[in-house]
């Protein structure tokens, strides 16, 4: 018997994030494992016309949670939704749901924040710092609390190379960050924003180290640890290889470059990428939940959910997976033919941008235009291109994370929860990996059929015809204007000429001598 899911049996859990990525696989997993768990409450917004009601149903009902309402059938009594708003002081809880969570809850699993990379730094702050103060606070009224896990990421320090499973201080305390983003206006936040930012690449990686400084100064009693995720990618195994639903990470570039749109990304091919499979990050955090809980270590351990320490891959490897992955699997009605690379030089990759990102996009919109259609190739091109700029930081550095809580642990599970809740990336091979995430992109987040492949891998042909059609008429071309306009053009044309000629002449000949 699994002691980590016997751990959760009967417990009441809150998470929030419940809606996002990590967090549904994280719910999956508690309701698989220990189907008799009392209840989750997840704390959700109504968003894009749909209820709070609404949207649980729709996570209930998606492909991720088949095997759970098979093993849990009272899956739908078990799931508390409750209204929320963590942009919102006490995050618009209503009274009564506010004093069944503070005299109920066992477990607290923080998973929301905002992931986007440009977001302002006021709501960057609000999401990832004020709100995280916020639930400690709360925690901190949770009689019954055993455990609260924050969920970071690796790269809340990635302006340091080697990072150790510690907090380090940023030079502004969060609390005054926090005050002053109530009297600032945006002006003069969008103006100080590099300043604080400082090394880090952007608002995301600075307000989650705030968050971890403010878990760190608002832990008082409380049993907390905090799990730092590198790039969270789609499942390695459960509860089957490869979903994935979102396009955050390099989901969405795989789309992009799938789809023929990305020819080329500026990026170091020897450069670890750090990828970790969402279950992966799950399992790690429920034995985290459950080892906090029950062991009660004396200080806030942090853990680093990581890959490239004992499993690394490269950003060149993987791209050449991705790439071989669609010569077998590709994509349905792709702009171009697949081929994107990484390039490290900076004027090749500006190269590269004009001539095989923004010249495509110009003819192909000059060609609906044409045909009387709206063009929108060079706006998804600009789009596609600002994702690569914010990408770039990471895609051309290394980091070294150190692993030492996160092996302590594997060391101190049970063999059965070793199995059962697996966060071994030693035994992860990556091309199949791969292999199964761009599949996964296929069917969950593109929804595109198997037996589309055959008409998928014809386009491509034609495209690729296309292209030969295409340099052929653009050298012929070129070449033509060339010799018009210069005597060495020409020279050298009537020399290849001749030469040719004669060296159809002798064959003629001597095929003539042999007969
Ligand atoms: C030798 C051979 C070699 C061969 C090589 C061949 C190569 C082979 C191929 C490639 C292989 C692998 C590649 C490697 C990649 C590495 C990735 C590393 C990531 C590292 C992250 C590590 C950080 C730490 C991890 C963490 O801790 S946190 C998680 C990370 N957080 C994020 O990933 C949020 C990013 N996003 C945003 O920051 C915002 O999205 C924003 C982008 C500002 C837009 O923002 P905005 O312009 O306002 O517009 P949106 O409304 O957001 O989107 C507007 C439109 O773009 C769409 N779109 C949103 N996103 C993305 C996205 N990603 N990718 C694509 N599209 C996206 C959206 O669908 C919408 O399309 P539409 O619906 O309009 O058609
Ligand atoms: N994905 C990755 O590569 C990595 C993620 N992480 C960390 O893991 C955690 C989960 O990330 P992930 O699941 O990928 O992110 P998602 O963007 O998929 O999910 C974010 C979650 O936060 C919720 N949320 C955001 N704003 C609010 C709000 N105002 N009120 C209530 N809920 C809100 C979202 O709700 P809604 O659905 O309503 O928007 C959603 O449930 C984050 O803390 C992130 O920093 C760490 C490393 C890597």
């Amino acid at each position: 018997m699994s002691m980590i899911a016997a751990f959760y049996s009967g417990k009441s859990i809150l998470i929030t994030g419940a809606t996002g990525f990590m967090g549904k696989v994280l719910m999956e997993k508690l309701f698989r494992t220990s189907p008799d768990l009392k209840v989750i409450y997840i704390l959700v917004r109504p968003k894009a016309g749909q209820t709070t009601q609404q949207r649980v149903f729709q996570i209930l009902n998606s492909k991720l949670f088949e095997k759970v309402k098979e093993i849990c059938p009272d899956v739908h009594e078990k799931i508390r939704a409750i209204y929320a708003d963590l942009n919102q002081n006490d995050f618009a809880i209503s009274k009564e749901d506010m004093q069944e969570l503070l005299s109920c809850t066992n477990i607290v699993f923080h998973c929301a924040a905002t992931v986007r990379f440009d977001d302002h730094l006021r709501h960057a702050v609000q999401l990832n710092v004020t709100a995280t103060q916020q639930l400690l606070i709360m925690a901190s009224q949770m009689p019954k609390l055993e455990a609260f896990i924050h969920i970071s990421t690796a790269f809340s320090n990635c302006n340091l190379t080697h990072i150790d499973e510690v907090i380090y201080p940023c030079p502004v305390e969060p609390k005054k960050i926090i005050d002053s983003m109530e009297w600032l206006d945006d002006a003069i936040i969008d103006e100080i924003t590099p300043k604080l930012i400082g090394d880090r690449p952007n608002t995301y990686t600075y307000t989650k180290a705030l968050g971890e400084m403010v878990v760190q100064q608002e832990s008082r009693n409380l049993n907390i640890a905090i799990i730092r995720p590198s790039i969270v990618g789609a499942t390695w195994q459960e509860p089957f290889p490869g979903w994935v639903d979102n396009l955050n990470g390099p989901s969405g570039l795989i789309i992009a470059a799938g789809k023929g749109f990305l020819r080329s990304i500026r990026g170091a091919p020897m450069a670890v990428a750090d990828l970790i499979p969402v279950d992966t990050v799950v399992n790690l955090t429920l034995a985290v939940g459950w080892y906090t809980a029950v062991h009660r270590p004396k200080s806030t351990l942090i853990y680093h959910c990581t890959s490239g320490n004992l499993n690394p891959c490269n950003w060149g490897k993987m791209g050449f997976q991705v790439l071989a992955t669609f010569e077998k699997v590709p994509f349905e009605r792709a702009f171009r033919r697949p081929n994107a690379d990484f390039t490290a030089n900076t004027i090749t990759s500006q190269y590269w941008n004009a001539v095989s990102h923004r010249a495509p996009a110009i003819i192909y919109d000059f060609y609906l235009r044409l045909t009387g259609r709206k063009p929108r190739m060079t706006k998804i091109m600009n789009r596609l291109l600002k994702t690569v700029s914010m990408i770039e930081y990471f895609v051309n550095r290394s980091w070294e994370w150190s692993t030492y809580n996160t092996e302590m642990l594997m060391s101190e599970l049970s063999p059965e929860d070793q199995r059962v809740f697996n966060f071994d990336v030693r035994q992860l091979n990556w091309l199949e990996y791969i292999e199964n995430y761009v599949l996964g992109i296929k069917k969950y987040l593109l929804k595109e059929d198997m037996a589309g492949i055959p008409e998928a891998k014809q386009h491509l042909k034609r495209l690729r015809n296309i292209h030969y059609l295409f340099n052929t008429a653009l050298f012929l071309i070129a070449w033509r204007l060339l010799i018009a306009r210069s005597q060495m053009a020409r020279n050298v044309w009537f020399f290849i000429v001749s030469f040719c000629y004669k060296f159809l002449s002798y064959f003629r000949a001597s095929s003539t001598l042999k007969v």
